[in-house]
């Protein structure tokens, strides 16, 4: 253990609780005005984690007191089945938010599916509308991806909302994390690298970060000798890994815990770290989903 440094191990579970109670409070303010938000989650198919992660979503969207509605659609169901369904859910006025469950089954194009979501109504914040809005620092009206918006928040308790002067690596560059996340911190103006499968020398350019942001979706990969000492890691993974012979399988992040505890200043552990955030960040969106489109109707008459 190295001894001039202290990491503190920060808590998702513990700053999506203060979240989701800011959310409990705005809705019962907004209730007072006849505003209920309103949440569809739609699953498609029986990959065991996403129902998981779905029924999660549908209790914490009735624990806000938002009006929380879920629909089934089997494994094989039409492609159209699923467009005409959100078809639906776009002009119903009592659903503010609509995300789809991803993964999709393959004979689905989840991008045709993810862009006939009314960008008003994209909680998940993945509609080009609000990605674009993201990436040119439109944040007032963007929504922003969930997993990406709950790692912000974590760093933000460690350094601030201002990131001026700090080095931030993002390791993965996919559409809901990895891009979203390098957009999010340069927004907060670090100076922000994105590293991927192809770049060379992964390890020399983690150890320029004073923000690593893990989001490969490869059990242990970063290694505590891949860290500046003291940095703030923030681990996306969440891989299930066999434990032992007789043993469940168990949650591993991308980072190695056990080394990088002794190396990194703040880490997020896995469990118990960003996944939290994700679906409290979900509730949020859902909120100002409701709150805008409030907003909007007042200025309407
Ligand atoms: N439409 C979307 N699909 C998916 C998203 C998303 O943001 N929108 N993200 C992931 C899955 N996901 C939410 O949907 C999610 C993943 C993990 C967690 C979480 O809290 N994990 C726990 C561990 C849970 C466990 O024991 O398995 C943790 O890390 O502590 C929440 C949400 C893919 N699909």
């Amino acid at each position: 253990m190295n001894a001039e440094i202290k990491t503190q191990v920060i808590s998702g579970k513990l700053a999506a609780e203060a979240l989701l109670s800011e959310v409990k409070a705005t809705t019962s303010e907004l209730a007072k005005s006849g505003v209920q938000p309103g949440l569809a989650v739609v699953i498609v198919g029986n990959d065991p984690a996403s129902q998981v992660y779905v029924s999660s979503k549908g209790k914490k969207a009735e624990e806000c007191g938002f009006l929380s509605i879920k629909h089934e659609l089997p494994e094989d169901a039409a492609e159209k089945d699923l467009l005409d369904l959100i078809a639906s859910l776009n002009r119903d006025d009592s659903i503010h938010g609509i995300l789809v469950q991803i993964p999709l089954p393959a004979h689905i194009d989840a991008g045709k599916v993810i862009q006939s979501i009314s960008p008003q109504k994209d909680v998940d914040g993945f509609h080009f509308t609000n990605v674009g809005k993201l990436g040119t620092g439109m944040l007032e009206t963007a929504f922003v991806p969930c997993t990406p918006a709950g790692s912000m928040r974590l760093i933000e308790q460690i350094h601030g909302k201002d990131l001026s002067g700090l080095t931030a690596v993002v390791v993965g560059r996919s559409n809901i994390v990895g891009k979203p996340m390098a957009s999010l911190l340069l927004a907060a103006n670090a100076t922000v690298i994105i590293a991927h499968s192809r770049t060379k020398n992964l390890e020399a350019m983690c150890q320029q970060a004073d923000i690593l942001v893990a989001a490969v979706g490869r059990p242990k990969m970063i290694r505590a000798d891949f860290l500046k000492p003291g940095a703030t890691v923030i681990d996306v993974g969440i891989n299930r890994v066999a434990a032992g012979p007789d043993e469940k399988s168990k949650l591993v992040g991308d980072v190695d815990f056990d080394g990088a505890i002794d190396r990194a200043g703040a880490i997020t552990p896995v469990p118990g770290g960003v996944g939290p955030m994700t679906i409290a960040m979900l509730m949020s969106n859902t909120l100002r989903a409701a709150s805008l489109a409030a907003a909007l109707k007042i200025r309407t008459y």
